[in-house]
């Protein structure tokens, strides 16, 4: 499937206003969540993975303890495109303000 060109710092920064849970920019996102155990963010690791397999788009993913840190950018890109920006929406959807 044919990759999403590089997003502008303009678009970038329009983007990011609509996610205030992630920070970064042209060059990659990143947000880190916040769960009420390891095993719920063992559990978070695994739901951030069934989304990163349907957009066949996948971030890293540290996990520490009850924090699950996510970052993603585009690789092929070199840079932020549309699909990390959905792939960050979809996050949002399923771990809303408190994780
Ligand atoms: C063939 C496959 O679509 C590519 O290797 C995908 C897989 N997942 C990916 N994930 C991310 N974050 N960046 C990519 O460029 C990327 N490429």
């Amino acid at each position: 499937m044919p990759r999403p060109p590089r997003l502008s710092p303009d678009d970038v920064a329009t983007a990011l206003a609509e996610l205030p849970m992630w920070s970064g920019g042209p060059d990659g996102i990143e947000r880190t969540l916040e769960l009420p155990s390891f095993r719920a963010a063992v559990e978070a690791v695994s739901v951030v993975a069934d989304v990163a397999e349907q957009l066949d788009h996948h971030p890293d993913m540290d996990l520490r303890w009850t924090k699950v840190r996510l970052a993603v950018v585009t690789h092929s890109a070199g840079g932020l495109t549309e699909l990390d920006l959905e792939l960050a929406r979809r996050v949002d959807a399923l771990f809303p303000a408190r994780d």
